[in-house]
């Protein structure tokens, strides 16, 4: 069967339904057939796999994932592109189309009516790039119960997502990301093969989702407070950002030094320093001495 994913389909699609791109959607569709399959690939599908994937565009993506995957159901914010997909993913009878922002919807309803019985679920996209960070979090958070999500995104976003402690990319999104899952960044994209190319660079992200969270903590949203505060400024102590940033912080300076000993931290060292263990430790240690 012809890929929708060359240049010259991709045009022809495009110029008969008179489809203009919009920017603030981030469309930019893929036109290489090789990177689809390497993306299927990268997500392990089988037939014993349903799959969400978020922004179809014009199905270049969803055909190669209607052919590996069990069932494929898609979240399209665009209305423009449906008679789009209801043409060019007319061969696949397990693809279901959903018109809704996927920020808004009822992930963990459609999860539950469109998915009963599959062995494994996975969230397979190009990502809108406007919303990269916004997505995933939804996913993580909302606890949507998928095996692990392979998807397109700005390659700094996919370092940052990935990052090692000590590093300059390393951050609250990467403690907020592994904590729930184990990143990889599993590959670059060149720029050539979108259209239009995105002005930045691009990378597959694999996240394997935890059974557990990385780390046990008491509470695990004062552990997220205590992350980002500790990244507020990335130049201070991580004694002056929990002072400056933690509420009652500056009245509680004492009870943060103590806690920072008692969690075996240096009061000297840099957030940027710390591991997913001493931030669990730190953010436990804190709450014992009365500061949250
Ligand atoms: C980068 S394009 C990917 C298109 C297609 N999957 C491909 O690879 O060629 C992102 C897609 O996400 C859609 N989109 C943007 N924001 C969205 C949102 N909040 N919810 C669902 N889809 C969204 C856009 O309309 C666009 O189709």
């Amino acid at each position: 069967m012809k890929d929708i994913a060359t240049p010259s389909r991709t045009k022809d699609i495009l110029f008969r339904h008179g489809f203009s791109f919009k920017k603030s959607l981030g469309q930019n569709f893929l036109i290489d057939p090789n990177i689809l399959h390497r993306i299927t690939e990268t997500a392990g599908l089988t037939k014993e796999t349903g799959v969400i994937e978020i922004g179809p565009g014009i199905g270049a993506l969803t055909e190669h994932l209607a052919r590996t995957a069990g069932k494929v159901v898609a979240f399209e914010i665009d209305q423009r592109l449906l008679p789009i997909l209801n043409e060019t993913l007319e061969p696949y009878e397990n693809v279901k189309v959903i018109n809704e922002d996927v920020l808004k919807a009822d992930v963990k309803t459609v999860v539950e009516q469109e998915f009963a019985g599959f062995e494994q679920l996975m969230v397979v996209a190009n990502l809108p790039y406007y919303v990269t960070t916004p997505i995933i979090m939804k996913l993580l958070e909302d606890k949507i119960p998928v095996n692990g999500i392979v998807v397109m995104l700005q390659k700094e976003v996919g370092d940052r997502i990935s990052a090692k402690p000590s590093t300059k990319e390393y951050g609250s999104l990467s403690i907020a990301v592994q904590y729930y899952t184990e990143a990889e960044l599993a590959f670059v994209v060149p720029k050539t093969v979108f259209m239009p190319p995105p002005n930045v660079d691009s990378a597959i992200i694999k996240l394997i989702v935890r059974d557990e969270p990385a780390v046990s903590v008491k509470n695990e949203e004062f552990f997220f407070t205590v992350t980002r505060t500790s990244f507020a400024q990335r130049r201070k102590t991580i004694l002056n950002n929990l002072v400056n940033g933690l509420p009652g912080g500056k009245e509680k300076k004492e009870n943060i030094y103590a806690a920072l000993q008692k969690a075996g931290i240096e009061p000297a060292r840099r957030g940027e320093t710390l591991s997913l263990s001493e931030f669990a430790a730190l953010s436990d240690a804190l709450l014992n001495e009365g500061v949250h």
